[in-house]
């Protein structure tokens, strides 16, 4: 943004914060009470009770709708006990709160991107928050470099700081609660495609997913930063936990944005860029973005969802035709997502990877 050091002290805010102006939020978009995004109630899928299957069918249809009117819900019932889910968020508080030489000893970098981080980049801008990544898995196996001649597979392990002490055993319960929230969400939306339930499992045998503790502190000017810039979140689903402060912020298909109001002990699901091309754009992965406050901080858990780094995505078969022609072109998950979070860390100086640079031109002409 080219600020001098003067315009920086008067602003209150390093320059790689700021936002262009047409990203900034204004007041309009700081509401977090109303009730837009569908909300989902999973009772159905409870173990103790086999759903009838004319409730499935409805939990099933109301699954198709959100995804392909929204491409975000929000889930409550899901089975995931409220104590796991808070004690990782007083644990994630716990963490963040230590002084910054503390959460440094476990800092993640270009070459073990799981760990602690407070410089992440969206689209080229800085990100008012810090995070803390872990493999839900213990480990993620992905290709060393972008480059398509190189097979090369590295694998990153965890790093777990020593403290908090339970830091580690909160966060290790709680993704296997999400593992399994997220393969019946899969099912759910599976179905929802009129595909067979399990007809995505084996793209996920050694899946890349991830969680992240998200922490985003009073801004001095809220007007001017975002906690995450815009983005779509690349992998099959994310399964995000939010506190009761708000920030999250969907585009809505008119472009506005639209704010997601926290509801206690739900889970907010969104659709990645692997299900639009996977339905061959019948869904979408839908833009989002947090806004931050002066007054409060907020916390977040996003699990994110992502296949086995030597799957290839492309749409599936039984959902093209020649009326519906394939739309992408396929990619390696593993080049895509390992060129991806290395725009987390440096200004590679151009626009991000996404999907649409595989897009096959529907025209002939063109
Ligand atoms: O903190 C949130 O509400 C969302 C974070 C998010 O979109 C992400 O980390 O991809
Ligand atoms: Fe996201």
């Amino acid at each position: 943004m080219g600020l001098d050091s003067e315009s920086e002290a008067r602003l209150g805010i390093e320059a790689a914060f700021i936002q262009s102006p047409e990203h900034r939020p204004n007041a309009k978009h700081c509401d977090f009470t109303l009730d837009q995004i569908p909300l989902i109630d999973l009772s159905p899928l409870s173990p103790t009770s086999p759903p009838h299957p004319t409730t499935l069918d409805s939990l099933v249809a109301q699954i198709h709708a959100a995804c392909r009117d929204w491409g975000f819900f929000q889930v409550i019932n899901h089975g995931v006990s409220p104590h796991l889910l808070h004690t990782v968020q007083s644990e994630a508080a716990n963490f963040f709160s230590l002084p910054m030489q503390e959460k440094t000893k476990v800092r993640r970098d270009f070459d073990n991107p799981l760990g602690y981080y407070d410089t992440e980049l969206t689209k080229n801008v800085r990100d008012w928050k810090e995070v803390f990544d872990f493999a839900c898995r213990g480990t993620i196996r992905l290709p060393s470099s972008f480059e398509h001649e190189s097979d090369e597979i590295r694998t990153s392990t965890n790093q777990w700081p020593q403290n908090p002490p339970r830091l580690r055993e909160a966060c290790e319960k709680y993704a296997e609660a999400m593992e399994k929230l997220s393969f019946r969400l899969l099912e759910l939306i599976s179905r929802s495609l009129g595909l067979p339930a399990d007809y995505f499992n084996s793209k996920f045998e050694e899946h890349t997913s991830f969680l992240r503790l998200n922490h985003y502190s009073p801004c001095p000017v809220p007007e001017l930063a975002l906690g995450v810039g815009r983005h779509k979140d690349p992998g099959a689903l994310t399964v995000l936990a939010q506190d009761e402060v708000g920030g999250l912020q969907v585009k809505r298909k008119d472009g506005e944005w639209i704010g997601v109001k926290p509801i206690p002990d739900s889970f907010v699901i969104n659709l990645g860029d692997c299900m639009q091309v996977w339905s061959n754009d019948k869904y979408e992965s839908v833009e989002h973005r947090v806004v931050v406050n002066d007054k409060r901080e907020r916390f977040s858990v996003p699990f994110f969802l992502f296949p086995s780094h030597y799957v290839m995505v492309g749409p599936v078969p039984d959902l093209v035709n020649e009326k519906n022609p394939s739309r992408y072109k396929e990619f390696s998950w593993g080049k895509f997502f390992k060129r991806r979070r290395d725009s987390n860390f440096k200004n590679l100086g151009t626009e991000n990877l996404q999907i649409r640079h595989f897009y096959i031109s529907q025209n002939s002409s063109e």
